[in-house]
């Protein structure tokens, strides 16, 4: 049986920081994503958050505690008089993992409380929980070892591991931890506590978006996709359902064990007119001679110093004469034979099998924004046969109602392109999405600022305070939950499928 540990040891190229299964510090902070979420204060300080830890009462962490305070009181007196605010904010959850890794024993499942099941998918159950006496919550994904073998899923569960490990991005999942126990896999992400896109477009009235909460949700998986494709990943996964709504009501894209990984060469290139529309695409597609020397090496970003006889000036770039230049990381090489997917998402080129690469990601996004907004995919069919034979035989059609912008649908028609090389952004990917007028207004560097369509309801975390008191008073602990040898009907046991 090919063991998991084997594929947490095996190398991974584009992350020389790789988390091994005791889980190790990464070189580069994360983004932050949790500020002030889930966390138990809002601070970013790292001051307070040591100090609200204590009071949670996590006594086995005092000591640890206490020594990281007075070496941070100490930093800060001589550092400066004021409190100092790190620009990756204060994620409490990595604070949590590194103490609890800190002590005698890697994190593992009996460090985590399991609180409710969130969901399952293909290859595992999704829990919430906590970290034990820190008040902190993830989401962990765990795996059946057994049942993901038996129906040859390993590489599936291997892909997505090694996928969230690469990820840093605020519209993408953190994985904080991972670890295996004798039965499972497990995988420990962020929480996302507003449900999914497809949960909430049910709950609007008519069960469809307006066109400025499309656009917002529309924007943001957009940049999560750039990012993907910059890091030479194809998602293939694109739907509502994989679109998580985070507590201050930004998105999250999930579940990667569909996608495909593949290099790419991110490339400078001149910007031509700027603005794309679906009519005037075939004017815009990119002109060989504007591609400049491939000077940005995938994963890393560092600018690759070229040797002196082949450096260019200023103007061999153009940037003298005023034109722009422009940051393009397209796997257009990308080539996957497999079926893989969700039938009405399904791009043309899967279903005719004739190999696919990252512009089924595009195609996805026009189905996606087609649903946001009409409440419907385009080619529906009476059943998954005929959903098949309407994406690839018949015509795009636009209903009649709701009414829905001219430029929202220049840019699906253009997204929905059967033919994928003259689908729009086939060569420069989300840069080009971006110049379209849909988004019009949209600043790319803020999106992270706008204000959000929709804020869930605050999560009452206090009704999880009661059943970890029943939980410890019965002997709820994660290596029962693991053994799923509990009796009582307070504990959670792992259930699969
Ligand atoms: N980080 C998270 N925060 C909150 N809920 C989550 C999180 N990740 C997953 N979920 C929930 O758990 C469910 C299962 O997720 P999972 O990624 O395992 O499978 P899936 O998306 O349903 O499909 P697949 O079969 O492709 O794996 C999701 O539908 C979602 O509702």
């Amino acid at each position: 049986m090919a063991s998991f540990r084997a594929f947490l040891s095996q190398p991974h190229e584009s992350n020389p920081a790789r988390l091994s299964r005791r889980w190790a510090p990464r070189r580069r902070r994360p983004h932050s994503p949790n500020f002030g979420r889930n966390c138990p204060v809002t601070s970013s300080s790292p001051l307070r958050d040591l100090f609200a830890l204590e009071e949670s009462g996590s006594r086995a962490f005092i000591g640890t505690y206490e020594l990281r305070r007075k070496s941070i009181v100490e930093r800060q007196t001589s550092e400066s008089n004021s409190i100092q605010i790190r620009h990756t904010g204060g994620d409490c959850h990595w604070e949590a993992i590194q103490l609890a890794n800190a002590r005698e024993s890697p994190v593992g499942i009996g460090h985590f409380r399991l609180l409710k099941r969130l969901g399952y998918g293909d290859i595992g159950s999704v829990y919430l929980v906590d970290l034990r006496g820190t008040g902190t919550y993830f989401a962990m994904k765990v795996m059946d070892k057994a049942s993901i073998v038996s129906r040859n899923k390993l590489l599936r569960a291997q892909t997505e591991r090694e996928i969230l490990s690469m990820l840093d991005h605020p519209f993408l999942p953190t994985l904080y931890s991972h670890f295996e126990t004798e039965k499972f896999y497990c995988l420990v992400m962020e929480y996302c506590s507003g449900g999914n896109l497809h949960s909430l477009r049910q709950k609007q009235p008519n069960k469809y978006f307006s066109e400025q909460a499309a656009r917002f949700f529309a924007s943001e998986v957009l940049l999560a996709l750039e990012y993907l494709h910059m890091l030479g990943i194809v998602y293939r996964d694109l739907k509502p359902e994989n679109v998580l709504v985070r507590e201050e009501g930004h998105i999250m894209l999930s579940d990667f064990d569909l996608s495909l990984r593949c290099s790419v060469d991110p490339t400078l290139v001149k910007s031509t007119s700027g603005r794309t529309s679906s009519s005037s695409f075939a004017n815009s597609m990119l002109d060989s001679e504007h591609v400049v020397q491939g000077c940005i090496q995938p994963s890393t970003f560092f600018p690759r110093i070229l040797p002196k006889r082949n450096r260019k000036s200023k103007s061999d770039f153009g940037i003298s004469n005023g034109s722009n230049l422009e940051f393009m990381a397209e796997p257009t090489h990308a080539r996957s034979m497999s079926f893989v997917g969700t039938h009405e998402y399904l791009a043309p080129e899967i279903i005719r099998g004739e190999g696919h690469g990252s512009a089924v990601d595009w195609w996805t996004f026009g189905i996606f924004l087609f649903e946001l907004l009409y409440g419907t995919t385009p080619f529906k069919g009476s059943g998954n046969r005929a959903t098949l034979h309407n994406v690839v035989g018949q015509p795009l059609r636009f209903p009649e109602s709701p009414m829905v912008s001219l430029v929202a649908r220049d840019l699906i028609q253009g997204l929905l392109i059967k033919d994928p090389q003259k689908r729009i952004a086939y060569h420069r990917g989300a840069t080009e999405i971006k110049q379209h007028p849909f988004f019009d207004g949209i600043n790319w560097a803020l999106v992270r600022s706008m204000t959000p369509p929709h804020i869930p309801d605050p999560v009452n975390y206090n009704q999880f305070a009661s059943k970890e008191k029943k939980g410890s008073e019965s002997g709820l602990s994660g290596s029962s939950a693991n053994k799923g040898s509990s009796n009582d009907s307070s504990h959670l046991d792992f259930e699969y499928f």
